[in-house]
């Protein structure tokens, strides 16, 4: 079976395909490339694996009225035409679409050729590149019910999002231990998503005196924003790798944005957690997210106007409150779906026309 991949413009459009790939990739007679865009990270996210990847132009689809839609609109052109000659000449059994815009051409190509196509959609509501692939497709994974109120139904499959086989692992070592943390410092994993989140990282660096007496700070702040602060009980990095799976089983509590994928990584590790969702610039996915955590008593959600005091206060209140850490551990791991990339394969498996 060779399956084309696509999808791009966060890690949030790429890490769910790669855990697919891990489960698919011990199937004899198995191959896969990718149809991504041009941008470093997300390039040496899918080779890292060992996939082929053919960037093409990439354009976004803006709601509202810009200039930059008439380039975009040019380069979404491109970008079809050039997926077309690639798929023409790999000929796939099967299309996995894992959204951004990159997406979109693709999956029209595909269509053309008549390649069937399979896409996922990890936010509790449909982004726009999977609104516009739906009718194109024979089946839509879904990482939250609730995406699929306008989607067509019968093409749904409730599939939860994939975590990548790197954090289902056994750890080989302790975070805690390597820090030198001691038994009863609790440790705070704050975390900003793929791209870091540049008003958690104020909400942290205003309080960090005040943070650092109580826990020691893990915080991962994204490229853009990085500051390597020196501070007692004080660590700051850009991106996290392979501490990941750690930093989830190990800390006392995690501060993070409301990315679907991060979401389900809490909840898969059942980690007691404050959601400060994602609002201006963006469509309100992570608001939506979070949204049902909220209403499962999953996490503490903050407003995504939080100032530094009501941030502080939340965070010491659950800090000191292990009774209502365990609650909130409890019900998020009740949301957690083990299996995703495993039922996303078989889904693939059975729409290919091999
Ligand atoms: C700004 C933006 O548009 N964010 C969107 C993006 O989030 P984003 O790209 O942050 O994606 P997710 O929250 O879904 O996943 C983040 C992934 O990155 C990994 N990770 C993160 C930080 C790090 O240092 N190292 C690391 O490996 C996490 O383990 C996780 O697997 O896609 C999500 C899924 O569609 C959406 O819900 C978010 O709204």
């Amino acid at each position: 079976m060779l399956v084309c991949y696509t999808g791009g413009g966060t890690l949030g459009h790429i890490l769910p395909a790669l855990s697919v790939h891990e489960v698919l990739k011990e199937e004899n007679g198995y191959r896969c490339f990718w149809i991504g865009r041009e941008d470093e990270g997300e390039r040496a996210a899918v080779e890292r694996e060992g996939i082929a990847f053919h960037a093409i132009q990439s354009g976004k689809f803006r709601r509202y009225a810009s200039v930059q839609n008439l380039s975009d609109g040019f380069r979404l052109f491109a970008a079809f035409f050039q997926a077309l000659s690639i798929l023409k000449k790999e000929r796939p059994d099967i299309l996995f679409s894992k959204g951004g815009f990159v997406s979109v051409p693709p999956v029209l190509a595909a269509r053309v050729l008549h390649i069937p196509i399979v896409t996922h959609e990890s936010d509790a509501s449909p982004g726009l590149a999977t609104k516009l692939i739906a009718p194109f497709a024979s089946a839509i994974c879904l990482g939250y019910e609730s995406a699929g109120a306008t989607l067509p139904q019968k093409k749904i499959v409730y599939s939860g999002n994939p975590i990548r086989t790197a954090l289902l692992q056994a750890s080989t070592f302790s975070i805690r231990e390597r820090l030198s943390l001691s038994s009863d410092l609790p440790l705070v994993f704050v975390m900003g998503g793929s791209q870091g989140a540049m008003q958690i990282n104020a909400l942290v660096r205003e309080n960090l005196d005040a943070l650092c007496e109580k826990a020691f700070v893990y915080h991962q702040c994204g490229k853009r924003d990085f500051m390597e602060l020196k501070h007692k009980n004080y660590l700051a990095v850009d991106m996290v790798g392979d501490d990941m799976a750690c930093l989830y089983r190990e800390s006392t509590l995690v501060v993070s944005r409301g990315g679907a994928g991060a979401l389900s990584e809490l909840a898969y590790f059942g980690c007691p957690s404050i959601i400060v969702p994602l609002s201006l610039g963006s469509r309100g996915d992570q608001i939506a997210n979070a949204s049902l955590l909220k209403a499962n008593t999953a996490a503490v959600v903050l407003e995504s106007a939080v100032d530094a005091k009501n941030f502080l206060e939340a965070v010491t209140y659950l800090l000191e409150n292990s009774e209502k850490r365990s609650i909130l551990s409890q019900h998020i791991k009740e949301m957690a779906i083990a299996d995703s990339q495993q039922i996303i394969a078989s889904v693939i498996r059975s729409k290919a026309i091999i």
